[in-house]
């Protein structure tokens, strides 16, 4: 579970990216994350991850206070955590399946057993047949889809996704979801911040910020005629 109590976050001396933030994602649900440019979706996701630290408040995952960890707490809990975000593409001096082993080498898994698993994650995004392809070969969908892979060869048990379908066509973006939703039907939880309107039309749970405030956004209802 992840709750956010009173949250709030101030980059240095700017304005507020987020303020009082009470939040609660239960375990396995799949929550999308949606609201105007800098309305402070990536600050949330990045709290929950410990890329950034709330300025006051609490966010905890599995009633673990993470803003408060330590170096050495770290890597505990992002082992837990499946990270989908722009900033880790993939590395193009290395083949598709070995950006998807790096996660499982870096922690000390066997090459034998870290290629075994990451051909699993690959075959579960449906790309196995490009594991030896360069990821430069691939398309921006595929990539994603690639990321996806790398983020839960660890077997996580929550997904963080910042917009993961971002510049991809309709067609690429319902793949790339489907991946994800997949995961959700396996129990992990997914927490996925998207402006895209197709795939809030389908959304069974939508926090919506505007100015780093929690507001009643549109219902994936009144989504659905729009998309
Ligand atoms: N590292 C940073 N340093 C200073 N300000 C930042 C930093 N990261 C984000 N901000 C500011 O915090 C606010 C929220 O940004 P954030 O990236 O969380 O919004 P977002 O909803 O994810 O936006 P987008 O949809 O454009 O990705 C914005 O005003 C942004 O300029």
């Amino acid at each position: 579970m992840i709750e956010f109590r009173h949250v709030s976050k101030q980059y240095g001396r700017g304005s507020s990216a987020l303020t009082d933030i009470d939040l609660t994602i239960g375990k396995g649900e799949l929550a999308f994350l949606s609201g105007p440019s800098g309305a402070g979706k990536s600050t949330l996701l990045k709290m929950i991850a410990v890329m950034e630290r709330p300025t006051s408040g609490t966010v905890s995952v599995n009633g673990q206070d993470v803003g408060r960890l330590n170096a050495s707490g770290l890597p505990y809990l992002r082992r837990n955590l499946g990270l989908i975000f722009q900033q880790q593409s993939l590395l193009n001096d290395r083949s598709v399946l070995s950006n998807v082993m790096l996660p499982l080498l870096v922690i000390g898994t066997a090459g034998a057993e870290a290629e075994k698993r990451a051909r699993a994650a690959l075959d579960k995004v449906g790309l196995l047949d490009k594991a030896t392809s360069d990821p430069m070969a691939l398309s921006g969908g595929e990539q994603q889809r690639v990321s996806i892979a790398r983020a839960i060869v660890n077997r996580p048990q929550i997904i963080l996704a910042d917009e993961p379908t971002a510049n991809l066509d309709r067609a690429s973006a319902r793949k790339v979801m489907d991946a994800l939703k997949a995961f959700h039907g396996v129990g992990v939880t997914c927490v996925i911040a998207t402006h895209d309107d197709n795939i809030l039309a389908s959304a069974s749970r939508i926090v919506y910020l505007e100015h780093g405030r929690l507001v009643d956004g549109p219902s994936s209802d009144s989504l659905q005629g729009a998309a």
